[in-house]
């Protein structure tokens, strides 16, 4: 009887609902009343649970095997790139202690170098069984896998994600929509120079300042007013602004390294009331600026966010570097005012248009910015596609491949033997060169003409380059031709320590911040 019954019980819920909506009684006897619902329903969730728990296995198990091909495949064609081999670095820190230093970026670049020299300018690195990392040092292979690796890593966008939501920009997967959104940011800065009312309130202070408080000052009133236009100067909640995006800035790449986010931890959560907070803002401003940057102002918060947090830190640091070095070096200050003052005619503010006639000024930001690059290294990879190098290297889908920038811009081979040093002529054509012995490999073009130059990678090249590139280079020289042109920048008389010390071996060119007073000039209004 069972037999009969179970041969009449429908599979599905909709068969089952359908049979009892064309005949009342649609089974026989042997069910009856509620006899029949209930087993029908228990029938039902046996056969549905065997069912989910077989899609799930097939599931799990089409996911590791495509994951074991995957490691399969890397392991395959990583073992072709020149390199130590995947055991040599398992160990970790016994096997490389370059890797597990105090200071990780510096000694990674150390190993890196000592890797180049035994390997080549292409070399693989294991980090892990399933890491792969191909460390790029030839400026022409540069170019070609900078042009063909158009992702970046998902661990940035996952970090701008985790603060400010889904984002148009810093995105990891490279497709139309980025190309599109990058290309209406650059058309928008192209058009944008430094607020003129940032340049006429230059200095409010003229006791001793810190270099690096006031750097990031002027980076955020330079961002600040071109994103959200001059409402921003006069903002309120100007400085808990920048207070709030430097704390996420300091954090933000921590907690999206974890795997799982931390939801258990307490410091957790407050990041993320951090980054409410933000956003509540930015809306802020978003509003009070209506109609102030149109085209920019339509993107959504995350993205202005984005910008903000990415423009201001890179530019605060490249401002606090060129302020120290002018500091420690009365005779480049006197050198960038003798131009500026030979070009700026009038009372009025410095323009784009005749910072653009400052060759040693814009040749002296971008000798800061070869020493001094946003960070160690450029990170892109190629998520889906395997990477076919003209030399025939293949490099798998889903390594990463870095550029180590210290490497590269300081180069004795591209660069010349004066490589550590900070030489603005080297940017400069060799007709206005002072030194004219000597061979400027680098100098391949005019900082006139474009404001780029073939060794010169902090801000990246090839489809993911910085949008910001030349508003940044711009804006920064105006800044520094502005404060010079009426100031002269001193060490603070009392100043506690020589920041010439602050200038570390030619991994790190930072220099510590000094204070540094700012003495009106003669004749300055
Ligand atoms: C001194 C200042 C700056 C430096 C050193 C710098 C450096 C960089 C670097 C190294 C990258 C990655 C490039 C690559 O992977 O090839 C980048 C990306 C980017 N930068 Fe900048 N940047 C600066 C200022 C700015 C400013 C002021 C803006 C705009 C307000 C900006 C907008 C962007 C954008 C949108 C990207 C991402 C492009 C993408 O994901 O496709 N940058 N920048």
């Amino acid at each position: 009887m069972e037999e009969s019954c179970d041969a009449i019980v429908p599979y599905t819920l909709l068969g089952f609902l359908l049979r009892r909506l064309s005949d009342p009684d649609p089974f026989p006897p042997c069910f009856s009343g509620d006899f029949q619902t209930s087993y029908f329903l228990r029938d039902y969730l046996t056969r549905g649970t065997n069912a989910i728990l077989w899609i799930l296995l097939f599931s799990v198990t089409f996911v590791l095997l495509d994951r074991l091909g995957r490691v399969v495949r890397l392991w395959a064609l990583g073992g072709r790139i020149p390199g130590p081999p995947v055991w040599a670095l398992l160990g970790g820190c016994s096997t490389a202690p370059q890797l597990c230093g105090s200071d990780r970026d510096v000694d990674l670049t150390s190993f890196l170098s000592k890797l180049h020299e035994n390997y080549g300018p292409l070399v693989k690195i294991w980090f892990g069984p399933s890491q792969l990392f191909v460390s790029v040092k030839d400026t022409q292979l540069i170019k070609e896998i900078l042009v063909k690796a158009k992702d970046k890593l998902p661990l940035t966008e996952r970090a701008y994600n985790l603060a400010f939501g889904a984002l148009s920009f810093f995105v990891s997967a490279f497709n139309d929509k980025v190309s599109e959104n990058r290309e209406s940011l650059a058309e928008y800065l192209q058009n944008k120079s430094i607020s003129a009312n940032v340049l006429k309130n230059l200095v409010e202070r003229t006791d001793s300042l810190d270099c690096v408080s006031f750097a990031r000052c002027m980076a955020f009133k330079t961002i600040g007013t071109t994103l959200f236009g001059d409402t921003f100067l006069n903002w309120n909640n100007r400085t808990q602004y920048e207070e709030l995006l430097m704390a996420v800035a300091k954090d933000g790449f921590f907690w999206a390294s974890y795997v799982i986010i931390p939801f258990w931890r307490r410091d957790y959560w407050r990041y993320q009331s951090v980054c409410q907070r933000l956003k509540g803002l930015t809306l802020e401003i978003m509003e009070l600026s209506e109609g102030n940057s149109k085209s920019v102002l339509e993107a959504p918060c995350g993205d202005l966010l984005a910008l903000m947090l990415h423009g201001c830190v890179t530019t605060a640091r490249l401002i606090a570097n060129i302020l120290s070095r002018l500091v420690l070096s009365p005779n480049l200050q006197e050198q960038i005012y003798s131009e500026v003052s030979a070009i700026h005619k009038g009372s009025c503010v410095i323009s784009t248009d005749e910072v653009r006639k400052m060759q040693f000024l814009l040749a002296t930001v971008l000798e800061s910015v070869r020493l001094l690059p946003a960070g160690p290294f450029l990170q892109r990879c190629s998520l889906k596609s395997d990477m076919r190098l003209e030399n025939g290297i293949m490099i798998p889908a889903g390594a990463t491949v870095v550029v180590p920038l210290h490497l590269v811009q300081m180069d004795a081979s591209v660069c010349g033997g004066d490589f550590l040093e900070f030489i603005p002529n080297r940017f400069l054509s060799n007709e206005n060169n002072h030194d004219e012995d000597k061979e400027f490999t680098c100098t391949k073009r005019h900082c006139n003409e474009s404001i780029k130059f073939e060794a010169l990678l902090s801000f990246g090249d090839g489809a993911r380059a910085c949008v910001g590139q030349s508003f940044a280079v711009l804006s920064i020289a105006t800044l520094v031709a502005s404060i010079i042109y009426d100031f002269e920048i001193k060490l603070e008389q009392n100043a506690a320590e020589d920041p010439s010390q602050g200038v570390h071996d030619f991994i790190s060119q930072e220099i510590s911040s000094p204070r540094i007073v700012l003495s009106k000039r003669n004749g300055a209004n």
